[in-house]
């Protein structure tokens, strides 16, 4: 079972990977697309490796813009498991 990480590992990812940054207790990057289908499109490329994890990211679309927060839930904060997935998902832009 991963185990919620300390806030220096956190820091050190995010400053590791553009565009991530601390939110209360969780990993947040806002993603801005060129319109609505490219933004919907985005989060239809996450389904799969979500459902593969049994991880899944907590989503706001605002029309051409994706805020992506990574946390989980069982654990209460950020674990490894959200790191792992934040870099799936920069892999799908
Ligand atoms: C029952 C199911 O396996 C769990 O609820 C999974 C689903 N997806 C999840 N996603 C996230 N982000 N955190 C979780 O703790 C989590 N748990």
């Amino acid at each position: 079972m991963s185990q919620v990480l300390d806030l220096h590992t956190v820091a050190t990812f995010a400053r590791k990977h553009p565009g991530w940054m601390l939110d209360g207790h969780a990993l947040k990057k806002v993603f801005s697309f060129k319109g609505f289908p490219d933004a919907v499109r985005f989060i239809e490329a996450m389904v799969s490796p979500a459902e593969d994890a049994n991880h899944h990211p907590d989503i706001n679309v605002v029309y051409r813009t994706v805020t992506i927060r990574l946390w989980t839930h069982d654990q209460g904060g950020i674990t490894q498991k959200d790191l792992d997935l934040a870099q799936v998902i920069d892999r799908l832009t």
